[in-house]
């Protein structure tokens, strides 16, 4: 493990629960003040630290709350979509989070630059740490190389070529944990504490849970589907 490892927005998630609070253009809780409310809450609740998406979202939750904080911007319309190019990563960066989520795939960046280019201006003009969320075990050793201080199973069943499934993707987590020198978080259709645990009993740094904690509309319909008889 890098001394990345240290720091100490890291060391206060190892082993421990991270949750993702997002919502989605459109829907009822899009909005700043609802998403720091529902961060205030999971932190109640355990979180070890928060994941969020949105700058406004990020101050907020800043402002609110001293647990360590991984902040992305999700933002277009192309393949490449969480915190896109180096201009978002600083905004991101600037909103006081310790950590910057960002697209850590193979795929051409919006603004043509690579990884590797974007974790070095992340890091010589804002000094956070940079979290690359990869979707194969190639992108993840490839995003250890580029600089990433932290990798994520995050976009796992989110590429084109990558393996969908329906819980998290316990086996890339396993294969990024055993061989790289950064500390790999699990992200990624965790719905069960059963899961999460299995995810650091896979090796996972930390875990990252969003939807089955903080999107009540998907978590419903888990329930209306199961709940509802044929023809009703
Ligand atoms: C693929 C993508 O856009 N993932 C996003 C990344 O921030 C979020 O929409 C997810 O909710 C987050 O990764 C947590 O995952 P889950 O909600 O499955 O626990």
């Amino acid at each position: 493990m890098t001394s990345a490892a240290e720091h100490p927005a890291l060391a206060a998630i190892r082993g421990r629960l991270v949750v993702s609070c997002q919502a989605y253009p459109g829907e009822p809780m899009r909005d700043p003040d609802t998403m720091c409310r529902v961060a205030r809450a999971v932190a109640a609740g355990g979180a070890a630290g928060i994941r969020a998406q949105g700058l406004e979202d990020l101050r907020r939750i800043r402002a609110a709350l001293d647990l360590p904080l991984i902040g992305l911007w999700k933002d277009g319309d192309g393949d490449v979509f969480i915190t896109p190019t180096l201009d978002h990563a600083l905004a991101v960066a600037a909103t006081g989070v310790d950590i910057v989520a960002v697209d850590g795939t193979r795929r051409p960046r919006p603004d043509g630059r690579t990884l590797a280019e974007t974790v070095k201006a992340v890091h010589d003009r804002t000094g956070r740490l940079v979290m690359a969320d990869v979707s194969t075990y190639e992108e993840g050793i490839a995003a250890a190389e580029a600089g990433a201080d932290v990798v994520g199973t995050t976009l796992s069943g989110y590429t084109a070529y990558s393996r969908p499934g329906p819980g998290p993707d316990l086996e890339l987590v396993a294969g990024l944990a055993r061989d790289l020198p950064v500390p790999v978080i699990a992200e990624g259709r965790v719905h069960t504490a059963e899961q999460a645990a299995a995810a650091v009993e896979a090796g996972a740094y930390a875990v990252v849970v969003g939807t089955a904690i903080t999107h009540p509309t998907t978590i419903t319909r888990w329930f209306a589907d199961r709940v509802t008889r044929p023809g009703a």
